[in-house]
């Protein structure tokens, strides 16, 4: 990726159902996961190409992340969080991302709750 590149890939509202939590009824059942997600990257290669192979394709990163939350079985979201931070780093080469991961299931009174993190560097 070019230095300093300000693009981004975008996922919004990614809902997964998965086990997360803990207290132990929360290991019994699924809940939903929203995740959004912003990606650096450099869109200028794929939007001169137009070519999916140089563009962070954002289907497949979609699969990887549901794939992986479902897997995890954390307690805490903010281990998925990490979890995910280090996949997306290390299989698809992402140097920053902005991770928000909700629960929104987790308390009654509130619309979501939930954790934000940002990895790597834009540079
Ligand atoms: N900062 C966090 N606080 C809490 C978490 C969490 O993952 N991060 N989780 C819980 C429980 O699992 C809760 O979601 C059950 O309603 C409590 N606090």
């Amino acid at each position: 990726m070019a230095k300093g590149v300000r693009d981004t890939v975008l996922i919004e509202g990614l809902a997964v159902d998965a086990v997360i939590g803990v207290y132990d009824w929360e290991r019994e059942v699924t809940q939903q996961l929203v995740v959004d997600l912003e990606l650096a990257w450099d869109n200028s290669v794929p939007g001169a190409s137009d070519d999916v192979a140089d563009a962070l394709d954002y289907a497949e990163v979609s699969a990887k992340v549901s794939e992986c939350l479902q897997s995890l079985q954390p307690s805490l979201l903010e281990k998925a969080a990490e979890d995910v931070a280090a996949l997306l780093q290390s299989e698809f080469g992402v140097r920053w991302l902005r991770l928000t991961l909700s629960k929104p299931g987790a308390v009654p009174a509130a619309r979501s709750v939930g954790v934000r993190i940002e990895r790597g560097d834009r540079k």
